[in-house]
């Protein structure tokens, strides 16, 4: 129902009261509503059939006398209350765990509702403890502002925990924690105490996610210790910058006492990866509803039983974006810092409220955990054919992972992070996370209609009055993203887990415009793509025509790897191997010339071609082999004209084109460099074959 009908809905249903107070009238129609109006409490209803006036002209105004001549106003039944207070206690309806009690499993079976909620406040006031004080913080459930109506806050003692003396303000004060509230509750935190939130004509909710409006990966910094000495990629190339225990714990301080300032904090408790036996559950503990809502949305969302049983979380986020790191700190090196702890399992964030930083941090922990239990972690999208056919589809940031796994006709297993185990894939996620620049309900009808109540959207600008969202505009930033539930895309797959890959997509956005639309590739060569990890965005727009700027990142994600990434590419080529997974090289970049000359190649013709691989067409087209990087492409594509598969079609500039060319291959060369001298695999062969699968000139 759109906002016109629902409105003329309401004038409908007053139009009719005031018709019943008039008349007096017994229409049935009438009835029903004074009945809703009354809350249930049905007494309004008199007999039904005749009707009395209306029939006939205007309905006739009763102006008969009443006992001692006073005016009663009780054409309608009273509500079940005295005051409006008690009037507005009837709105809500407490919530209930759906689980009965005895159908409780594990620690928290056999307790009274009341008992595990203090159970919950107190494993919330363990993880907000301060490492210098004995005790946590007092914790209470609920909105501070709404204590006289949250039915959920408890005013009984025991539902806080502090030592016995208080020997500081702040150990006398109480933090009020919001946990896990609904998308609705969020909105009207966001709404009321965010300057920045508001909600959109399709009913998002848009939001600011202030100075930093993409992720600050030289401000993430891992902890170096005995185990992860050893364990982690350090140095040259690595995402990993180090720090010490110690000045963790300086950082986490800062950002637990920032917390613990607060009023109030958001606490989340959900879930990542969907394969039940390698879950994790996570915490995380904020200062926004903006970044509860996007984690809301972001992670596996718990059942009501899920989260009564929730226990020990296994990792906890402290989200303290608004407040700074100190400068005086070791390490720091500018206001902000995002640090993660793997022996403690937790990560602090200072100076960024980019959301983001949390859904990649998280990704970090997956990419530590999950090779140790021999399961790839992928930045990937992943999704399944009609006939259980599974493409992952790698690629950085903004070359097509969101757009290309949204498949109308096939089945959504999710946009970003996946496992890959032995058992098939499962998707690390609850939710997507998609690009919104130039969005356009024609070209990607279904991310379009994912933007709607629940949908946090950041940095997007709109109409202040219609509050319809301008797409194109980039005033805050060309990284405008829309955050929803998975399930918002109608074909998702839940529980979002499928069987082995069959096809492995890789995509660059290549603004040089030479790498072909589409080539099939060997295992070597998929290997030599994958560590590689290229793609060339074009920097800024505003200041005129920019080069474009070539980016290799390893695994197609080297900012979230925590090992080296020959350690993720020699376990993607033999699952690939064993599971018979072919490899394609996808430019969803440009074509007819470099940025500036050519243009982007056309997600319809992209989609074409994903098509074909999907179907299992491409496999068996024919097939000439290129220079350079002797990649094979195919002489057809149903759908695309054929004169584009080739590049050098496409470029009237023939020299150009060579030239671009080999400036490209040199730019692969010199990055392969630092990779030649490593074993990827069980033997030098398929390191050999690797190294020798890039471009030969
Ligand atoms: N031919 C094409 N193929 C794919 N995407 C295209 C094409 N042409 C334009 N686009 C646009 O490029 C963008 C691709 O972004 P997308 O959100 O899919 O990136 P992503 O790989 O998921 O990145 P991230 O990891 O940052 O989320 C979209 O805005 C899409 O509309
Ligand atoms: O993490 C982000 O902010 C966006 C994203 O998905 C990526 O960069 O791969
Ligand atoms: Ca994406
Ligand atoms: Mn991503």
């Amino acid at each position: 129902m759109n906002f016109n009908s629902l409105y003329s809905h309401a004038k409908l249903q007053m139009h009719l009261c005031m018709l019943f107070i008039i008349s007096g009238g017994t229409n049935p129609e009438r009835d029903r509503s004074i009945e809703m109006a009354s809350n249930g409490n049905g007494n309004a209803s008199v007999a039904t059939g005749k009707g009395s006036g209306g029939r006939n002209g205007l309905p006739k105004i009763q102006t008969q006398k009443r006992q001692n001549a006073i005016c009663h106003d009780d054409t309608a039944p009273t509500v079940k209350a005295q005051t409006i207070d008690e009037l507005h206690s009837l709105q809500r309806k407490k919530s209930a765990p759906t689980t009965p009690l005895d159908g409780v499993q594990g620690a928290f079976a056999n307790l009274t509702e009341e008992e595990r909620h203090k159970q919950q406040l107190q494993s919330i006031s363990a993880s907000l403890a301060s490492l210098t004080r004995e005790t946590g913080p007092k914790l209470v459930r609920g909105d501070p502002a709404r204590q006289s109506e949250t039915p959920r806050v408890s005013h009984a003692p025991d539902h806080h925990f502090a030592p016995t003396f208080s020997a500081s303000d702040s150990s006398l004060k109480f933090t009020h924690v919001l946990y896990n509230l609904s998308p609705a509750e969020l909105y009207e935190q966001a709404i009321h105490y965010e300057k920045g939130s508001f909600i959109t004509s399709s009913g998002a909710l848009a939001t600011l996610s202030g100075a930093k409006t993409g992720r600050s990966p030289k401000d993430k910094r891992v902890v170096r210790d005995e185990t992860t000495e050893d364990e982690l990629w350090w140095g040259k190339g690595s995402p990993n910058i180090e720090m010490d225990e110690h000045t963790f714990l300086v950082n986490r301080e800062r950002a637990v006492d920032y917390l613990n300032s607060l009023d109030k904090v958001f606490v989340n408790d959900q879930f990542l990866n969907w394969d039940p036996e390698n879950r994790i559950k996570v915490r995380i503990v904020s200062a926004r509803a903006y970044h509860s809502l996007f984690m809301h949305n972001m992670c596996i969302r718990p059942t009501a039983e899920e989260l009564e049983n929730f226990g020990t979380p296994d990792f906890t986020i402290y989200n303290a974006g608004q407040f700074p790191c100190n400068r005086y700190t070791h390490y720091m090196t500018s206001s902000t810092s995002i640090d993660l702890n793997l022996g403690r399992r937790e990560m602090v964030i200072l100076g960024t409220q980019y959301a983001g930083e949390m859904k990649k941090g998280l990704f970090g922990v997956m990419h530590y955990l999950m090779p140790k239990r021999q399961i790839l972690s992928l930045h990937s999208g992943c999704n399944m054919g009609k006939n259980g056919d599974v493409a992952l589809f790698f690629g950085l940031s903004g070359t097509g992972k969101t757009t290309l796994s949204t498949d109308h006709n096939r089945y959504l297993i999710g946009d970003d992070e996946h496992c890959w185990s032995d058992k098939g894939v499962s998707n690390i996620e609850g939710g997507c996370y998609a690009k919104c620049i130039d969005l356009s309900r024609e070209k990607e009808p279904d991310i379009w209609n994912a933007i709607k109540f629940g949908t946090v959207l950041e940095n997007v600008v709109f109409d202040e009055h219609t509050r319809e969202v301008d797409y194109l505009d980039k005033s805050v930033t060309e990284n405008t993203r829309a955050a929803y539930p998975i399930e918002y895309i109608p074909n998702a797959k839940i529980p979002c887990v499928g069987p082995h890959p069959k096809n492995v997509i890789l995509l660059a956005c290549d603004a040089f415009g030479v790498l072909p639309p589409v080539s099939k590739l060997n295992l070597a060569q998929t290997m030599y793509h994958f560590i590689s990890g290229y793609t060339a965005l074009v920097a800024g727009t505003e200041e005129g025509v920019k080069e474009p700027r070539a980016t290799f990142s390893a695994c197609f994600g080297a900012a979230f790897i925590m090992l080296h990434p020959t350690k993720y590419a020699a376990m993607l080529a033999s699952k690939m191997e064993k599971h018979g997974a072919t490899g394609w090289l996808v430019n969803t970049g440009w074509s007819g010339g470099s940025y500036g000359s050519g243009s982007r190649m056309k997600l319809a013709y992209t989609r074409k071609i994903i098509d074909a691989i999907h179907s299992g067409k491409l496999l068996n087209a024919n097939y000439k082999k290129t220079e350079v990087f002797g990649l094979e492409i195919p002489t057809e594509v149903e759908g695309v004209p054929s004169e584009i598969l080739d590049p050098v079609n496409t470029w009237s500039d023939k020299k150009a084109y060579k030239e671009t060319l080999l400036k490209l291959g040199g730019l692969f060369k010199n990055n392969f460099e630092v990779f030649v001298n490593h074993k990827i695999g069980k033997d030098d062969k398929l390191t050999q074959e690797i190294v020798s699968a890039g471009p030969k000139f």
